[in-house]
């Protein structure tokens, strides 16, 4: 039985992409494959540009869960927090980190839909997605090698200089997004993202929706 490293678990509402404006818990897993956390190692990375602390489990409701059912009902003990009408509603968890893909087993997968939820992942597309997850949005990273190279929703941080996203549009994913990258120049990126989907009408515009209004 294998243990999970988590940095945080919250309720909040998916931000970004497609399912944008939905409540979900987030399982936030501790590492990354692509950058240690650490400031002195971001110029270093393979991803410069995170904008998550993923050290560490020292969140809300961060540690180490033992096995698949004590992570799962911690997942389920949040989405039931202030609810007040469920009816027609269906659970949803999004996992992410750092990268999820890491840590995500089929045991995991399944106490999750043995309790009812949709699953989704955000993950930098490196390493492959167990069979069994609902909704994967791949992230890629310019310079690195991504292998799920099908999914529900491909959203690229842009701009990213080195990344073929004319290649992207022959992989399998239902929807195409440019997401501005976020940091000192997220006026400039923001315009260059609008240009990017006034040029390419195949690619939508995703933005970091939590940001402007305020929640996790
Ligand atoms: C923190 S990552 C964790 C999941 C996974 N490691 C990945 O990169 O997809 C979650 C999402 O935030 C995006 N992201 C990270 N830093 C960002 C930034 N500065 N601006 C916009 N999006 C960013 C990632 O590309 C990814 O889509
Ligand atoms: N509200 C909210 N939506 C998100 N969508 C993707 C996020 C992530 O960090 O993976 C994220 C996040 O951190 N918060
Ligand atoms: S791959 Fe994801 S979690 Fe890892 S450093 Fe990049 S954006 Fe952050
Ligand atoms: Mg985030």
């Amino acid at each position: 039985m294998t243990s999970y490293a988590v940095k945080e678990i919250f309720l909040t509402l998916q931000g970004e992409g497609r399912q944008a404006g939905r409540r979900a818990v987030f399982l936030r897993f501790a590492g990354c494959n692509l950058w240690t956390g650490r400031e002195q190692d971001r110029e270093s990375a393979d991803c410069r540009f995170c904008d998550t602390d993923f050290v560490g489990m020292d969140g809300d409701h961060g540690g180490r869960y033992r096995d698949a059912a004590a992570l799962a009902d911690k997942v389920a003990a949040l989405w039931a927090e202030g609810l007040v009408g469920e009816a027609g509603a269906v659970p949803f968890v999004v996992m992410t980190g750092g990268e999820p893909l890491l840590q995500v087993d089929d045991a995991l997968i399944a106490a999750l839909h043995a309790r009812g939820f949709e699953i989704a992942v955000e993950t930098n597309g490196t390493i492959a997605a167990p069979a069994g997850i609902d909704w994967i949005c791949v992230s890629p990273k310019a310079g690195t090698e991504i292998v799920q190279r099908s999914g529900q929703e491909l959203k690229l941080v842009w701009p990213q200089p080195g990344n073929d996203y004319r290649a992207m549009e022959g992989w399998a994913f239902d929807h195409f997004l440019v997401s501005p990258m976020d940091g000192p120049d997220v006026v400039e990126t923001t315009a260059a993202a609008v240009a990017f989907v006034l040029a390419n009408p195949r690619w939508r515009l995703s933005v970091q929706s939590h940001k402007l209004i305020g929640v996790r």
